[in-house]
Order: structure tokens, then sequence, then C-alpha cells
């Protein structure tokens, strides 16, 4: 199933700055490594904010739900989950 999520981060100002750019840092390389093996799809910066706009593709709400709460930055994410399903209309073939 196909998901698009948008996060907003909200780093409390009081975290140490060390804190933040470690937990930074993790959620980088787990994006980067669930980017490779295909279940985040898309990853786009929302221009002019700390958020993002992704697609997610895993096998149901369940998945979605554990993958998002595994991100080191869940807790100071303000999600948003969109499910999405094949529009008639569309000419692609199912893929993004
Ligand atoms: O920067 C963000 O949008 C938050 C989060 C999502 C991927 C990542 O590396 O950090």
């Amino acid at each position: 199933m196909l998901f698009h999520v948008t996060m907003e981060v909200q780093l409390p100002q009081s975290m140490p700055k060390d804190q933040a750019d470690a937990l930074k840092a993790q959620e980088k390389a787990l994006a980067q490594r669930l980017q490779e093996e295909g279940s985040w799809r898309h990853l786009w910066r929302v221009a002019g904010q700390y958020a993002n706009v992704s697609i997610f593709d895993v096998p149901g709400n369940e998945e979605l739900h554990a993958l998002l709460m595994s991100l080191p930055l869940f807790p100071y994410m303000r999600i948003a989950v969109t499910p999405l399903c094949r529009h008639p209309s569309s000419v692609r073939a199912g893929d993004l």
C-alpha cells in the first residue's frame, strides 16, 4: 500500500545541539536505508519549512505505524498520513 505522509519536525529549543545533531544523524541513516530497501519511496523537503512530504510503500497500516514509530525523530514530529490508491484516470502503471 502507498501512503502519503507529511512530517513536521519540532525539536524543543531546550534540546542540546549535540543531542539534536545525533538524532538527525540517526534519522538520516535510517531514512536512507529505508529508501535503499524500497519502503520509503519518495522524500521531499517542504520548501521553507523543517518538514517533508514522503511516499511510503508498505504492506499496510500496522507496518506504516511501526515504521514511523521507529524513526528517531518520531517523538518530535507532527505526522499526517493519507492512504493512497490508484486513480482510474492515471496513465501510470501503478509505480511512482
Ligand atoms: O528532515 C526531515 O524532514 C525529518 C526526517 C525525515 C528524513 C530525515 O532524514 O529526517
